[in-house]
């Protein structure tokens, strides 16, 4: 069985649980007494490369990463040091994650916030929302075209924005055949979990102009986000080094620096 058929094996067991404690009608509810979603596109649209900085306190290929107490606290230290949005893991087996995270770093946060996860259902898109958050991400290695499309539609129905993730060529012309708006490509092999940082740089131009890329894993600092930026990143999205490495706020700062480097001037937005 495949990492990812392992995780989402899991992932089935949890919503299960989930969906047996809490009615959908109870989502709908909390959902609609939400503020509206913060709209992410024109921040990632923005001159340069934005950072999405990541709550990430666990993970398949490392294991324990962090111990992370207070996602709020590092969430606003992310939103001091200039992420545009944060990504909140909200998976709970593998990556320790939780729907109560995502909950604690919406109420500390203004910036617009990710549920990661990995979404199969249009419960949890529900869930997402109900919990404050602004993007779904869709993987498509998880899903079926046709599951992929409706998740797109119900997403934006609820107000949420997508980003759809994918890791090979032909995982990006399903993102592009769905409508995707927004492309994550991630360089993190879903069988190997080995990062390949070519990854952006091989598939990016597949990607259509008017799309927004955002390049996935494996960024260790600043000069990642510049090289990637030259290869046409709009965005990153940056969990391991940032949970691992020096103080968070100044760390989203010297890699908001990078997005703002000159070398980056003459791409085209
Ligand atoms: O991080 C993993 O080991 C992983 C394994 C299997 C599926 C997904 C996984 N990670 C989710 C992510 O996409 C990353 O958390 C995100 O891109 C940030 O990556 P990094 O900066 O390398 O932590």
């Amino acid at each position: 069985m495949s990492v990812l058929e392992e995780i989402l094996d899991g992932v089935r067991a949890d919503l299960a649980a989930r969906q047996e404690r809490i009615p959908l009608g109870n989502l709908k509810e909390l959902a609609s007494k939400q503020p509206p979603a913060r709209d992410v596109t024109p921040l990632l649209r923005s001159p340069g490369v934005s950072i999405l900085a990541e709550v990430k306190r666990s993970s398949p290929s490392k294991g324990s990463l962090a111990d992370i107490s207070d996602p709020a606290a590092l969430a606003v230290d992310y939103e001091s040091g200039g992420a545009v949005a944060i990504s909140v893991l909200t998976e709970g087996q593998r990556f320790n994650g939780s729907l109560d995270d995502l909950r604690a770093v919406r109420a500390a946060v203004d910036v617009p916030i990710l549920r990661k996860d990995f979404i199969i259902t249009s419960y949890q898109l529900w869930e997402a929302r109900a919990h404050g958050a602004d993007v779904a991400l869709l993987i498509v290695a998880a899903l079926e075209q046709n599951a992929l499309v409706s998740l797109i539609e119900r997403a934006e129905s609820i107000g949420l924005t997508t980003l759809v993730e994918a890791h090979t060529a032909d995982e990006v012309h399903r993102a592009v055949d769905a409508g995707a708006r927004i492309i994550g490509i991630n360089a993190r092999d879903l069988n190997t979990l080995e990062v390949d940082t070519s990854t952006f740089h091989r598939l990016a131009s597949l990607v259509p102009d008017g799309v927004v890329r955002i390049a996935e894993s494996g960024v260790r600092g600043p000069h990642d986000v510049i090289e990637l930026g030259q290869d046409g990143a709009d965005a990153v999205l940056v969990g391991e080094s940032l949970v691992t490495g020096k103080e968070p706020r100044s760390a989203v700062a010297d890699l908001v620096a990078a997005g703002a480097h000159p070398a980056l001037n003459n791409r085209s937005q």
